[in-house]
């Protein structure tokens, strides 16, 4: 199986994201994380930029002694100079120097002839290699350059003293067909070709990055350069973690393979996340939070009953623990049970499917539902008060300058519906003083308690009361995402548990007076 070489530029053109600065620390401690992934070639900064970049790469260099460090330079001897400050302690470095070669860079940014590019990379080239054996040159804007001018300046590199030529789609324009055909032309059509490494380096503008690079290493590419989580200039470039493991998964069809290790990615992304605080989307491929997640139902019982209906790779292959399978308002039963069983809970199919009809009802209104809802879920429906009243709606008319108004409309055991209003002291009062009137219920309310029991701005509110009717003392409990009808269904959970400790109470007393 052919190898293809993986060169990180995480720390020069991931760097180059708007709004991301790593310090010679951060640098280092990413390098280190790389070099775990058994990258190939780490390109560690930009010397010429600034002394911060040139020491950060000097660090990098020192500390990481199983990749190839490389240093970019312009095409001139001062940028080459920084790089070689900078990498003078590495034990295995590279120096890459760029020129553009497209029309619009030619004409717009260097004001230079095709002649004079290759003059002007000749000389770069040679001057580089007085000091440095492995020498990338890359042809920048190549996606945009004259097809026949790349094998020129390709074929003038080669003879110059490049060991890897980068052929980048800088702008990210490029199909992957017509990206391939250029690895495959350079080859074809450039004798000397064959004894350098032809690389390719991809960004994202169109959102092909990384179906690019595959289509490169089609052409006949030795190298793929790209970053971490995809981060870079624009849009951003290749997602290493992306090539890796299509390559691992598809490995029969592209017959190439890189030598990372897979089971680093996940720690990887998550430290370049945390130092460069770009946030990995949730959908992106291999290391978003969702890319092993599943929520639906029927992809949910496929998961349970055989992983690869819905799995093309395996989160531990890239260093993650397990799928995940998310409880929503798209989950199906099988998931459902299998959550409950994890919690430690043994239901009969009966109590299962009561649950699971209130979680469905809580997940309409809730995005995610956590395990701290589903144990309320099942410990509610697990308490059995008989319901001698069941609260059926409420409505409440409150505002800075009017009293606040509660409706209830609540259902008693017979089926009859009451209706009552009443005015009180604030919401909660009133809606407690309209339950009173409902239920025809006295009752002195001891303690009122509310508290968040799930996370987020949707999360479950639980209410907790105390109340006393003469000697009987009794607690309510309710739970929604609305704190107001927590507060109503925990006074009705109350009245409902009043009435039942009344009746045993009255019970117990008549068998005292029968005996
Ligand atoms: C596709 C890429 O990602 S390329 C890498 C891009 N990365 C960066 O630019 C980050 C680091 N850059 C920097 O810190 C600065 O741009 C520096 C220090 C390199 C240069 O700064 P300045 O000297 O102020 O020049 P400035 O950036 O404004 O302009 C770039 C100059 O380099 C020239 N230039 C651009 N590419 C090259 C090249 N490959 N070889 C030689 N000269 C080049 C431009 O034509 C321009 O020259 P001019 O001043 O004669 O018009
Ligand atoms: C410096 C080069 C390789 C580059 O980043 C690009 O062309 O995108
Ligand atoms: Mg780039």
């Amino acid at each position: 199986m052919r190898k293809i070489y993986i060169f990180d530029t995480t720390l020069r053109d991931g760097e180059q994201s708007p709004g991301v600065n790593l310090n010679v620390h951060e640098k280092v401690e990413i390098g280190l994380q790389l070099e775990k992934l058994g990258i190939d070639r780490i390109e560690a900064g930009f010397p010429a930029a600034s002394a911060g970049d040139l020491e950060s790469v000097a660090a990098v260099a020192q500390a990481v002694r199983n990749a190839t460090i490389v240093a970019l330079a312009r095409s001139n001897e001062k940028d080459i100079d920084a790089a070689r400050e900078a990498l003078k302690q590495s034990q295995d470095a590279c120096l890459h120097i760029f020129l553009a070669t497209s029309p619009i860079h030619r004409q717009h940014k260097l004001r230079m002839s095709k002649e004079q590019v290759l003059e002007t990379a000749e000389a770069a080239i040679k001057y580089g290699r007085r000091y440095f054996d492995k020498l990338e040159f890359s042809l920048e804007d190549a996606g945009r350059t004259e097809l026949d001018f790349i094998c020129q300046v390709t074929d003038m590199a080669i003879r110059a003293g490049a060991t890897v030529v980068n052929l980048p789609d800088t702008v990210g324009y490029l199909s992957p067909f017509e990206y391939g055909n250029i690895f495959k032309t350079v080859k074809e059509t450039v004798p000397d070709a064959y004894k350098i490494q032809l690389s390719a380096h991809c960004h994202d503008d169109l959102g092909m990055a990384t179906v690019n690079a595959l289509a490169a290493i089609m052409g006949g590419a030795d190298q793929v350069e790209g970053t971490i989580n995809g981060i870079g200039e624009r849009a951003g470039n290749t997602a290493l973690e992306e090539v890796a493991l299509a390559l691992e998964t598809r490995s029969e069809f592209f017959g190439a393979k890189t030598s990372l290790v897979l089971n680093e990615i996940a720690r990887t992304s998550r430290l370049v996340s945390k130092l460069t605080g770009m946030v990995v989307p949730g959908n992106k491929a291999i290391v978003g939070a969702n890319a092993f997640a599943h929520e639906s139902g029927i992809h949910q019982d496929g998961m349970l009953k055989e992983k690869t209906t819905y799995e093309i790779m395996t989160p531990e292959t890239i260093g993650l623990k397990e799928s995940k399978l998310v409880l929503g308002k798209h989950s199906g039963r099988h998931a459902f049970r299998e959550k409950l069983i994890d919690l430690g809970y043994s239901l009969s199919d009966e109590q299962v499917n009561a649950a699971f009809k209130k979680f469905k009802d809580l997940a309409d209104k809730k995005k995610d539902v956590v395990d701290e809802d589903l144990r309320v879920i099942v410990e509610e429906k697990l308490i059995t008060t008989p319901e001698v009243y069941v609260l059926d709606a409420f409505q409440i008319s409150y505002g800075t300058q009017s009293v606040p108004t509660a409706t209830v409309r609540i259902q008693s055991e017979d089926g009859q519906i009451i209706e009552e209003a009443a005015i009180g002291n604030g919401s909660v009062d009133s809606i407690f003083k309209a339950i009173d009137k409902a239920t025809g219920e006295e009752i002195e309310l001891e303690d009122y308690t509310i508290k968040s029991i799930s996370h987020g701005k949707d999360a479950l509110g639980e209410v907790h009361l105390v109340m006393r009717q003469g000697e009987i003392s009794v607690q309510g409990r309710g739970v929604s995402t609305d704190i107001l009808e927590a507060s109503a269904k925990a006074y009705v959970h109350a009245i409902n548990r009043l009435i039942d400790k009344r009746k045993s109470v009255n019970h117990n007393r008549n068998n005292m007076v029968l005996s």
